[in-house]
């Protein structure tokens, strides 16, 4: 269930003509979706997603679609947000945050081939790359510091094996973020949740990242884990697939050459791409948030591929 907010054409009438898109002409709730309400919206102008943010405020919005909009401009393939006659992307709809952005052709590829990790290895590049002279700034707000707020909250939650692990990656990766080379790590915009999901095929050819709502500055070299620990699995047992891994690096690496630094980082990197989305998983799950309308994931899931990046080193990265 993904429509948390009911709105019916009637609704949508009258509040459309603030953007340049014509008469809306039909509105279809999307199924998919744990987060926001999502429809898809014909007008007379075309296609168009409409988003009705559940739990963003006006004030966290402009840091994500003012990156969707800068990165559509500079040809990375992304949703574009539809600016109303005032220029704001983000308008009060049923007294929430919603906001109308291009419809991206395809359906979402859950059992990738090296050629579909290859086209997100080079648009992620290029998305990097098109993100440096983005103007806003907003930290990744999963990020370190999160984690230290997270772990005390789960640890009385786990079995006495998963809390010396995480307590263990912790104090880990609280040393990886301390050293030096951590801080040489190229950081910008990056997306921060590029799952199967978040990614849009027709065919083997990629028409599109969306849900940008957890981006946020941080290295690149991050949302280059966590996206390989999703893309490039093996969904059962954590093992990451050699032929798909190598075609992803390859082609972000052709785009946006790794550099020496991020090549020592590689592997506790791989790993605190594991332990957020581990964490995450077990946050929401034991700790729901009040009025929460999602499923919670399985954090077995990442746990696995957390003990699995510490006992096995992934393919290594060109420099
Ligand atoms: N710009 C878009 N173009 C085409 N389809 C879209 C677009 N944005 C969203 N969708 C469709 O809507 C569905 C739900 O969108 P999305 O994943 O952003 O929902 P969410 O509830 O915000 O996120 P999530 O469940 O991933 O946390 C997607 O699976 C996709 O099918
Ligand atoms: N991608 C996240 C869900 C939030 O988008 C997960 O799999 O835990």
């Amino acid at each position: 269930m993904a429509v948390f907010t009911s709105v019916g054409l009637d609704d949508v009438q009258p509040w459309i003509a603030q953007f340049p898109l014509g008469r809306a002409l039909a509105l279809k709730g999307i199924a998919s979706g744990i987060e926001n309400s999502n429809f898809f919206l014909t007008t007379e102008r075309g296609e168009y997603v409409l988003t009705i943010f559940e739990n963003l405020s006006f004030e966290q919005l402009p840091f994500y679609l003012q990156l969707m909009r800068h990165l559509a401009e500079r040809d990375v393939a992304v949703p574009a947000p539809v600016p109303n006659g005032a220029g704001e992307l983000c308008v009060p709809l049923q007294g929430k945050p919603a906001a109308i952005v291009s419809k991206l052709v395809g359906s979402s590829e859950m059992s990738p081939a090296p050629v579909h990790c290859a086209e997100v290895g080079a648009m992620l590049a290029k998305m990097h790359l098109a993100g440096l002279d983005f103007p806003l700034h907003q930290p990744n707000l999963r990020g370190l510091e999160w984690w230290h707020g997270a772990a005390p909250e789960v640890l009385p939650h786990l079995s006495a094996p998963e809390a010396d692990l995480l307590r263990a990656e912790m104090h880990f990766q609280d040393a990886f973020h301390a050293s030096a080379m951590y801080g040489r790590l190229q950081q910008g915009p990056v997306h921060a949740d590029l799952f199967r999901n978040n990614v849009m095929f027709d065919g083997e050819r990629l028409t599109g990242f969306f849900d940008f709502y957890f981006a946020g500055c941080d290295t690149w070299l991050f949302d280059v884990a966590v996206t390989v620990n999703d893309w490039c699995v093996d969904l059962a047992t954590g093992v990451l697939d050699e032929a798909r891994v190598r075609a992803f690096l390859d082609a972000y690496h052709a785009v946006r050459p790794f550099t020496a630094d991020e090549g020592e980082a590689w592997q506790p990197m791989l790993r605190a791409g594991a332990l957020r989305f581990w964490l995450s998983r077990l946050y929401d799950l034991h700790k729901p948030r009040e009025a929460e309308m999602l499923t919670p994931h399985d954090p077995t899931h990442f746990e696995r591929i957390l003990r699995e990046r510490i006992a096995t080193p992934a393919p290594a990265l060109d420099s």
